[in-house]
């Protein structure tokens, strides 16, 4: 793909995100790896649903504006993802409306605020940590990220919203709206008995892939 194509399709599936409700007014980020070690980012205070292209911002591994608008105050978080785990090449982070009211539940499992009920939560993201509140652009977020950057691909952030990786931004957008829709199901649950997926049912999935 071209700079100019991973420009418009941010802008596309930013657009998408936020006509479909997944993000409100100025709230969200997005960013992709671009070639030479560079980053594409969200400018600051955008709103999803109304990006160009000729703005969004380019920075350099040390998070230096190489062109466009002033990058998103999250993109300390989404370097230090970059840095930390080759794998990803592509971060959404909103505040979507089911995995926010999450973030918001007292006493959730550190570990994983989300346990399996079905099986693309588990093909796509597989486990939820959780990280403590910081303030939005908060630098500590960064610190946190990057301590679990190998052990997942998908973060709540306290109080906050979600983080989510993927090898692509096609990839990180998909695996953003599978894990919205398990929380959403999973607070249409609450109350019911659910089957749990088993372990050995998990790790059946986890070794087959997408
Ligand atoms: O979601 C946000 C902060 O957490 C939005 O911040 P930006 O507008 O700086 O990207
Ligand atoms: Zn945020």
């Amino acid at each position: 793909m071209t700079e100019l194509e991973q420009k418009n399709q941010m802008v596309a599936l930013a657009a998408s995100l936020f006509n479909r409700g997944y993000s409100v007014g100025g709230a969200g980020n997005l960013s992709c790896r671009l070639d030479g070690g560079r980053f594409l980012v969200t400018p600051t205070g955008s709103s999803l649903g109304r990006l160009t292209a000729e703005r969004l911002s380019v920075l350099d591994s040390d998070g230096n504006l190489l062109a466009g608008d002033k990058p998103s105050k999250e993109s300390v978080f989404h370097l230090a993802l970059y840095r930390k785990n080759p794998a990803c090449n592509a971060i959404v982070h909103l505040h979507s409306t089911y995995l926010t009211a999450l973030s918001c539940l007292q006493g959730l499992d550190p570990a994983n605020a989300l346990k399996a009920f079905t099986p693309y939560y588990v093909m796509r993201v597989g486990a939820l940590p959780v990280i403590p509140y910081y303030r939005p652009g908060h630098p500590d977020i960064a610190r946190e990220l990057e301590a679990r950057a190998l052990t997942g691909r998908a973060f709540l952030l306290a109080n906050h919203g979600v983080v989510v990786t993927g090898s692509d931004l096609t990839d990180a957008v998909d695996n953003t709206e599978e894990l919205e829709e398990t929380a959403r199901l999973h607070f249409i649950l609450r109350g019911e008995n659910i089957r749990y997926l088993t372990d050995d049912e998990v790790n059946d999935l986890k070794n087959r892939g997408k």
